[in-house]
């Protein structure tokens, strides 16, 4: 047979075990109650065609029947809400998992977030018919020609024959044709995988590329992409017809056999009509669970297709996480003993050792790709350093932990991010308990309280997905208050004022200096004002740590700071 499915996609089937069984189970009575009726049907023929009884004392018969009608279709319903309860639970365990994997990777994982939004959206998705629709007609195929089968040759055995002949076939017929569906599908799902990035990268740079006269081109690989998906679509779909119309080919070939045998025997007068009838009846319901299956088959191709890209993301590895608490303290004191860390083989710290003093502010400079983003990942713990180890009031940074740590502390990235929602939604992320006075007093201290208030609906006007509706300074200021709600006793800032105007910059940072609440302080900053407020500054080169000191101190002694600083002055006064 071609590829297998995933294992472990099946024990994800027993996320849903009572209800998948529960649907199998009704499916199967349902097929079985089907032969319940062409028995009580051929009998009912057969005795007011045969014996001239008239319908009144057939009645109870009737009735009989159309009870198995209703049995059946509130067994096919049952069946139905079993099987969509099944499918629900597990997609949304395989969501839920996916979900857990990418934070646990964190932001090692955001490289390829377009595909990961499609594998769990549409790939999570393509499992749907394999649990509700193939696995139940898996059983159905063996257990339903089996009874028909166990019924059929006692009545005739020719009939039987001819039957078990036939059966098979469509089986065999789609073995052959699974190696050339899968790879199909397998083409299938990277066309969708590069559609969906794509276009998720078109959206999101529609502006630049509407500016650089770019649009049209992107809409023109967009329409090709689209083509090629549409292409294989077309492939996989024109395989699946006509493996359709080659089972439908033998299943027909079979039922006439079977009635053109029977009506030679009926003609002789060597057959009786109740047994012809009721395998005639019954030789279309043997092929039905078999024509299910190649109906379906294609849903077997599409999740093994969809297993490999969501079982890549489930396997893919985790860094080794600490798991301790952190040490509780009132001040954080930071050590960077020998740290050198490298992206793929690229060095990009190389031996930094620094001290980052308890409640001390700490601004790190340096030109741009020295490395100073990637620092902060290494303190925040989203990166590990591959030599050397950082301490936090003696802990090691490398055994608590990742929760713990973020729960001590506060962070503004380069970009922000804001979620669709309020602004006070977006404030209160980190502290959702925080009341109205608490969420003005951050945004005061973020200089964001005044543009909040000019909002229509203040802290409850929405910000638009990623904050589209704010300008970037605002966003940034948002990003700010958010972190400072959080009163954490660590506050990492990576150039989280740069588009800010040098005046409003000046005046948070003044607002945070007055503070005193012991919190310790690591800015990274490209303008240089922000580094004269520091306690400390350490300038940083190709990785390395080439200078540290006060504004002063460092602006006393030849060195790149000094460079720097001259070089940003001269820039402002042009
Ligand atoms: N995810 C990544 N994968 C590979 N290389 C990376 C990655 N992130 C950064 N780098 C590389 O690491 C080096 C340091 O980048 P980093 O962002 O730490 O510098 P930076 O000093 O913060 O720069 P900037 O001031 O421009 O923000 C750069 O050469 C960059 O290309």
């Amino acid at each position: 047979m071609s590829e297998r499915i995933d294992p472990r996609l099946m024990r994800e089937g027993r996320r849903a075990r009572g209800a998948l069984y529960g649907s199998i189970a009704l499916g199967l009575i349902s097929a079985w109650v089907v032969i319940g009726q062409s028995v009580l049907l051929a009998k009912l023929v057969t005795t007011i065609s045969f014996h001239h009884i008239n319908l009144q004392p057939l009645m109870p018969w009737v009735a009989g029947l159309a009870g198995l009608f209703l049995v059946r279709a509130l067994l096919t319903y049952g069946a139905e809400v079993l099987a969509s309860r099944a499918c629900l639970a597990i997609k949304t365990g395989l969501r839920a998992a996916m979900l857990e994997k990418l934070f646990a990777r964190g932001p090692a994982g955001e490289a390829a977030s377009a595909e990961a939004a499609t594998t769990m959206l549409d790939g999570v998705e393509t499992l749907d018919p394999y649990f509700a629709r193939y696995l139940p007609q898996m059983y159905l195929c063996v257990a339903v020609p089996l009874a028909i089968l166990a019924l059929v040759f006692p009545l005739d055995w020719i009939s039987g024959l001819v039957l078990l002949v036939a059966g098979p076939l469509i089986p065999l017929f789609m073995v052959f044709v699974g190696y050339r569906a899968e790879a199909i599908n397998q083409r299938q799902w990277e066309k969708l995988l590069q559609l969906g990035t794509h276009f998720l990268d078109v959206l999101q740079g529609l502006t630049t590329l509407k500016l650089f006269g770019r649009a049209r081109d992107e809409i023109a690989i967009i329409a090709r992409i689209s083509d090629d998906y549409r292409r294989t679509t077309m492939e996989g779909l024109r395989i699946a017809f006509l493996t359709s119309a080659v089972l439908e080919f033998f299943a027909s070939l079979a039922i006439a056999l079977v009635a053109v045998m029977f009506g030679a025997r009926l003609i002789h007068g060597h057959f009786n009509f109740y047994p012809a009838f009721l395998v005639l009846l019954l030789a279309p319901e043997f092929f039905v669970p078999l024509r299910g299956l190649s109906v379906h088959y294609h849903a077997r191709m599409s999740a093994i297709a969809s297993a490999k890209q969501i079982f890549e993301i489930l396997d893919a590895p985790v860094p080794q996480h600490g798991t301790s608490p952190l040490a509780p303290a009132e001040q954080f004191d930071l050590l960077c003993e020998n740290l050198s860390f490298s992206y793929a083989g690229h060095n990009v710290i190389e031996n930094f050792s620094a001290h980052f003093p308890a409640g001390k502010t700490t601004v790190i400079v340096g030109t741009s790709g020295a490395g100073k983003t990637t620092l902060s990942r290494l303190l925040l713990g989203f990166l590990h350093p591959t030599v050397g180890r950082i301490l936090v009031n003696g802990q090691n940074l490398a055994d608590v932990a990742p929760e713990s740590w973020w729960r001590a502390l506060a962070w503004v990235p380069q970009m922000p991010r804001l979620f669709h929602g309020s602004i006070g939604d977006n404030l209160a992320l980190g502290q959702p308990q925080a009341d109205y006075a608490a969420l003005r007093g951050a945004a005061a201290r973020a200089h964001a309280y005044n543009f909040i208030k000019s909002m229509p609906g203040k802290f409850g006007a929405q910000v638009g997905e990623g904050g589209a509706n704010l300008s970037g300074g605002e966003i940034q200021r948002l990003a700010l208050a958010r972190a400072y709600l959080r009163e954490a006793k660590l506050l990492i800032l990576d150039e989280a004022t740069a588009s800010l105007d040098a005046t409003t910059e000046a005046a948070i940072l003044d607002a945070m200096a007055m503070m005193k609440t012991g919190c310790t302080a690591i800015i990274i900053a490209h303008r240089l004002a922000v580094a004269e407020r520091a306690d400390q500054i350490l300038v940083m080169e190709e990785g390395r740590l080439v200078q540290s000191g006060t504004h002063e101190h460092l602006m006393s002694e030849p060195g790149p700071y000094r460079t720097m600083v001259t070089t940003q002055r001269e820039a402002a006064y042009v």
